[in-house]
């Protein structure tokens, strides 16, 4: 069973642009979770342009039945000092820069492993379970174990990408199969997200054993038409 973990970033975009607290970040993932989610996921970037410290503090009390996810460069001390605090079920460590427009690839391990190891390690401590963002690269996934992280999460939008294009959809599929094989055949547990949507989930989750999927954007976006609740349930029902 692929669990559903709702990225809340696209509310808090909207929430910024007024200063009266609406729409709810608390309210949206106590929505979503009523509605089935299994988890709940943010990604506090340095320049807080949408989910804020502050946010993933309130956001604790709500999630404490569900898993929290929380996603960043470990390399930013504001990640860092959140999780200290936090201690989420998972931190998804991805290798963004502080001004990247969004998430856009996975970790290069043949450069960062050795500077991800201790903090692997540390976050572990807190009781932390580890994923490490990652491209469908075998290559590269193959380096994962070597860090101690415990998952995957493989960076989809190139399949999102060929599946809206309809090109290469089939021989891109199979790369992430193929890294998805990988990454289990070493033991790892394997997540997915990045433009994952109503119309494009189906197909990738005939990967087998996907054991998260992590959806913000389109899933706001789908939300807007159809409602936080109603959207949720409509990505359980593709999830099975
Ligand atoms: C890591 C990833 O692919 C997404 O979870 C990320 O949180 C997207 O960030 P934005 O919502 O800032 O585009
Ligand atoms: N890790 C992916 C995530 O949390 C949400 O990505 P997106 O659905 O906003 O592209």
């Amino acid at each position: 069973m692929t669990n559903l973990s709702v990225n809340l970033n696209k509310v808090a975009l909207i929430r910024n642009t007024r200063n009266i607290g609406i729409p709810s970040i608390t309210k949206m993932a106590q929505i979503c979770i009523d509605a089935g989610a299994k988890g709940i996921t943010v990604h506090p970037r340095p320049d807080q342009r949408h989910i804020r410290p502050g946010d993933v503090y309130d956001l604790v009390e709500v999630v404490k039945d569900v898993e929290f996810n929380i996603e960043g460069n470990p390399l930013e001390v504001s990640f860092m000092e959140i999780v200290r605090r936090v201690k989420p079920t998972q931190c998804t460590l991805v290798p963004d820069t502080p001004d990247t427009f969004t998430s856009d690839s996975g970790w290069d391990l043949t450069k960062d492993k050795e500077r991800l190891i201790p903090i692997i390690q540390e976050l572990q401590s807190l009781g932390s379970r580890v994923s490490l963002f990652m491209d469908a690269d075998v290559e590269q996934v193959s380096l994962v174990p070597n860090t101690g992280a415990e998952r995957i999460e493989l960076y989809t939008e190139p399949y999102a990408t060929a599946f809206r294009e309809k090109q290469d959809l089939d021989s891109t599929w199979q790369k992430f199969a193929d890294a998805a094989k990988k990454a289990q055949e070493l033991g790892l547990g394997v997540n997915a997200g990045h433009d994952l949507n109503l119309d494009n989930l189906a197909k990738f989750c005939t990967i087998p054993h996907i054991l998260e999927v992590s959806i913000g954007h389109a899933l706001t976006a789908e939300a807007l038409e159809m409602g936080f609740y109603d959207t949720v349930r409509a990505y359980l029902k593709i999830l099975g």
